[in-house]
């Protein structure tokens, strides 16, 4: 069964890289390939990492149609104008999301805007902690697959550095996935403007009862929340400067100029779930008060007075 990956950014290649080392026959499309079909490595996103051999670089994105299984690698922002673009060409496919984020313009998640674009397709969502470059240099790495029904899925995309779990809580991993980012860039807030590391712990944790609230209010199960793709997803981006999203925050914190150009997925993503967390009356102070940093409407330190402020509660 041939799989194919959609967005050759770092991730997509990295999967499409691991992937292709099982000797699977896979695809990878971009939407500006540069020179990667003759140079075998895709030298802007993830340099240092050549493609095997069974991996194809595709030309139109149209010969998708030949593979049942597609990955989807391409900015949580980008998702829904993809899919609508492109959903004749995805009838009856398995389309799996591996981007993190909720949609800004509409709230929704991607499983939701894959069943409303694409209704003939099975939806599924692969998340969890994984740099691309751990992935591609084929460091171990575990991972949550969501899909109703996603045994032979489960077994088609795990690789020999990829240990895939299986759940059917979709909802719950892109949760999961998408929150983390937004506690992410609050936590290099706080290391970069010298909170410290206690404030990075109360921070990882707080932000994770709010994980779990909005998980609640979504229908998510809560153990979905405990797993890789939302405790585990959580412990690594809060903790590493490979985290765009961290670094971000880092950035952010010691008030130098902000990166441009670079996918950082928890900026939208606090928007979103601070409009909704603020429609559907549940309290997401950490989200709330990453966007109002971002929007200039708080200093970082009337933030963290604000944060600190707040009515004693049990825990
Ligand atoms: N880089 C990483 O370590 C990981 C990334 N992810 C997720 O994967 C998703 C993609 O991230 P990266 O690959 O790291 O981003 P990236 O910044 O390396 O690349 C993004 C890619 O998407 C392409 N793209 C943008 N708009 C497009 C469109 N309309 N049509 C086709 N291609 C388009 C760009 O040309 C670029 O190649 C994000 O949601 C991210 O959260 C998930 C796990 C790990
Ligand atoms: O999702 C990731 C790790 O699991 C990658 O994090 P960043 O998008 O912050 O780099």
């Amino acid at each position: 069964m041939s799989i194919s990956v959609l967005g050759a950014g770092a991730f997509g290649t990295a999967l499409a890289i691991s992937l292709a080392q099982d000797g699977r026959a896979v695809s990878l499309w971009a939407r500006d390939p540069g020179d990667m079909a003759t140079a075998r490595e895709n030298t802007r996103r993830l340099p240092g990492f050549p493609f095997p051999n069974s991996l194809i670089v595709l030309d139109r994105i149209e010969d998708v149609e030949t593979s049942q299984i597609v990955l989807l690698a391409v900015p949580m922002q980008k998702l829904a104008a993809f899919l609508a673009q492109h959903a004749a060409l995805f009838q009856n496919k398995t389309l799996v999301a591996c981007c993190k984020g909720i949609d800004l313009q509409s709230g929704r998640g991607p499983a939701e805007i894959i069943r409303q674009t694409c209704p003939t397709a099975t939806p599924a969502i692969l998340s969890g902690p994984s740099f691309a470059v751990d992935i591609a240099a084929g460091l171990p790495t575990a991972l949550t697959l969501a899909c109703e029904d996603g045994e032979a899925l489960q077994a088609a995309l795990s690789t020999k550095n990829i240990r895939l779990y299986r759940t059917a809580d979709l909802t719950g991993v892109e949760i999961g996935g998408a929150l983390k980012n937004v506690v992410a860039i609050a936590c290099g807030i706080a290391i970069g403007a010298g909170l410290g590391e206690s404030a990075r712990a109360a921070l990882m944790t707080r932000g994770y009862a709010e994980m779990q609230r909005y998980a609640a209010l979504k229908g998510a199960q809560p153990e979905t929340l405990a797993g890789l793709s939302g405790f585990g997803d959580l412990t690594l981006t809060c903790s590493s400067e490979k985290s765009r999203n961290y670094s971000f925050g880092l950035t952010l914190g010691r008030g130098d100029p902000l990166p441009e150009g670079t996918t950082v997925e928890g900026r939208a993503t606090a928007k979103a779930v601070s409009n909704l967390a603020q429609s559907a009356g549940i309290e997401m102070p950490i989200a709330q008060m990453v966007v109002a940093v971002l929007d200039n409407r708080l200093t970082i330190g009337q933030a963290v007075e604000s944060l600190l402020s707040r009515p004693l509660k049990e825990e």
